[in-house]
């Protein structure tokens, strides 16, 4: 039988193992600490797992798990309920189900109002037993704690001296009372002192964090990535078969590589520049395989970007062309010959700009938006996340149970149409648990920014970026918006679809909104 270790507070050595916790599930203030009941997991089922109360100082490696309890008690509360709305284009696995192991002390309390708790002693009876005995003057029951290597383990135990509670009754009447007038703001600061921590440390320019709505954090259970994680069955093709341009050099035309070229194998699938054509014998040409469809390398072509030369703030913008239609840009890559510094690489470097993440105050839940003015055509960032087959995005959907979440599943469905590419083989980027700052961005019928297809490898129409670039310029602070269901031209007259049940209300407050964010 291990021996009973009473833990010290203020000794930050110890800390509680989050790989051994079940859940958090409730709060209180004791000697004006913050503490926390910790439910801790057992190898085979219980009703009377170890549960303890615990201070900040012991929870630093489980902030996660505390954001979550809070979060629920938050929700239970009715302070921050509906920010987020059902999913529909696609729905996000649900973090929720989680939670739902972690009852709010509050929710559970109020729907067990018409039981009585069949705990005998309630916890304050448990700290008044307290005074006579080491073992329940820090509130453990069902276990016995022990610490090894500077961590906190609790250790189920039958000893006749250790109160026993089920867990069904926990939080008990009395704690659930004690939770309702407990603060987390100690909890709340710690959690967002490591969000603020994990924004230092993504490359590129500074990401903020700014709420004056609430008190809540973006949650801990993100990851920021700066390249897309590919899962289970999802197969880029090899780096090795990608094809650069070999023709290119970077001395070509102006010394800006492959702008000026007809010869850029990157630019084959670009728009060709009519303009360039001045040639009768060649517009003949051009007319011939318009006619039948061909190839249209050779002809000059509308290159992506602006180059250096022009207006400093136009300098590496979307040129209106591309700006302005649905057509994917191919930049060049690692296996071209026009070098480093080629003009049609963009994209591929990541983000330039200062971005804020900032809690909305309609409901929206978190927004992003410029620190900075931005220039129609600049572009923003990507977006990242695990790119999953369309099977695992439908077993998350299902397995989400909440309702009111929100949907991070965005299809990589650009060229299904074109390559005929089967519904079912589609790829499907999660940005819910790890991705970028582009996470959060609103939905708006009157976007500023609009997402494209930039591909580096034009023999994968599976696997390549989806990236924001403002559609117009934006003024700093202002949020940055795109338009969830990014139409092509072609599809914008077509007729409207009557709203299901599980559609969502758009609050993007704009003159021309849809009024549902998918229907
Ligand atoms: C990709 S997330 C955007 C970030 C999100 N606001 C957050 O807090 O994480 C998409 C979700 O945000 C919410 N949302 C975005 N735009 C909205 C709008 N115009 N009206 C209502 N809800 C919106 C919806 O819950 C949607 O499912």
């Amino acid at each position: 039988m291990p021996s009973m270790v009473v833990i010290p507070t203020g000794r930050s050595t110890r800390r509680v193992a989050p790989e051994r916790v079940h859940s958090i599930i409730c709060n209180r203030l004791k000697d004006g600490e913050e503490q926390y009941l910790v439910r801790w997991s057992t190898n085979t089922a219980t009703s009377k797992p170890p549960i303890s109360w615990h201070g900040l100082n012991e929870l630093s490696r489980c902030l996660e798990i505390v954001q979550d309890y809070i979060d629920t008690r938050e929700r239970s509360l009715n302070v921050a309920s509906s920010l987020l709305h059902p999913p529909r284009k696609r729905k996000t696995p649900d973090s929720e189900s989680e939670n739902e192991r972690r009852p709010s002390p509050i929710g559970r309390h109020f729907d067990r109002s018409s039981q009585t708790p069949s705990l005998s002693r309630s916890s304050s009876m448990a700290s008044t037993t307290a005074s006579t005995t080491s073992l329940t003057s820090i509130d453990i029951y069902n276990g016995v704690l022990e610490t090894k290597d500077g961590f906190v383990f609790a250790i189920k135990t039958s000893r006749p001296d250790i109160p026993k509670i089920n867990i069904k009754n926990v939080p008990t009447p009395d704690m659930a009372n004690a939770a309702r007038r407990a603060t987390t703001k100690n909890a709340d600061v710690l959690i967002r002192a490591a969000y603020i921590r994990r924004l230092e440390r993504v490359p590129g320019k500074k990401i903020h964090l700014m709420n004056l709505a609430d008190s809540s954090t973006p949650s801990l259970r993100f990851r920021y990535i700066t390249d897309c994680l590919l899962r289970d069955g999802v197969h880029k093709v090899e780096t090795g078969a990608q094809v650069g341009c070999q023709k290119c050099s970077p001395r070509m035309g102006r010394d800006i590589g492959c702008e000026y070229t007809r010869k850029c194998d990157c630019l084959e699938y670009a728009a060709v520049d009519e303009s360039r054509i001045t040639d009768p014998e060649e517009k003949a040409a051009y007319q011939l395989v318009l006619k039948e469809k061909g190839s249209t390398i050779g002809f000059p072509k509308k290159f992506p970007y602006f180059a250096e030369g022009t207006k400093v703030q136009r300098s590496g913008c979307l040129v209106p062309f591309y700006l302005h239609s649905r057509r994917p840009i191919y930049e060049c890559n690692d296996k071209c010959n026009c070098g480093p510094y080629c003009r049609n690489k963009n994209v591929q470097f990541g983000r330039t700009v200062e971005l804020e993440i900032f809690k909305t105050t309609n409901r929206r839940g978190w927004g992003l938006r410029c620190k900075q003015t931005l220039y129609a055509g600049q572009f923003i960032d990507t977006y990242r996340g695990e790119i999953i087959t369309d099977a695992e995005a439908t077993r998350r959907e299902e397995s989400a149970t909440s309702r009111t979440k929100a949907s991070y599943l965005y299809s990589l469905d650009k060229f299904a149409e074109s390559e005929e590419i089967k519904p079912h083989d589609v790829y499907v980027v999660d940005g819910e648990f790890m991705g970028g700052p582009t996470k959060f961005m609103n939905h708006s019928c009157d976007p500023n920014c609009r997402q494209y297809t930039v591909s580096y490898n034009k023999a994968d129409c599976r696997v390549y970026d989806i990236a924001f670039f403002a559609c117009r310029d934006i003024q700093k602070g202002e949020e940055l918006t795109f338009d969830y269901l990014d139409k092509d031209e072609e599809d914008e007259d077509e007729e409207k679809d009557e709203p299901n049940e599980d559609a969502v209300p758009c609050l993007c407050g704009a003159k021309k909104c849809r009024k549902w964010l998918w229907t």
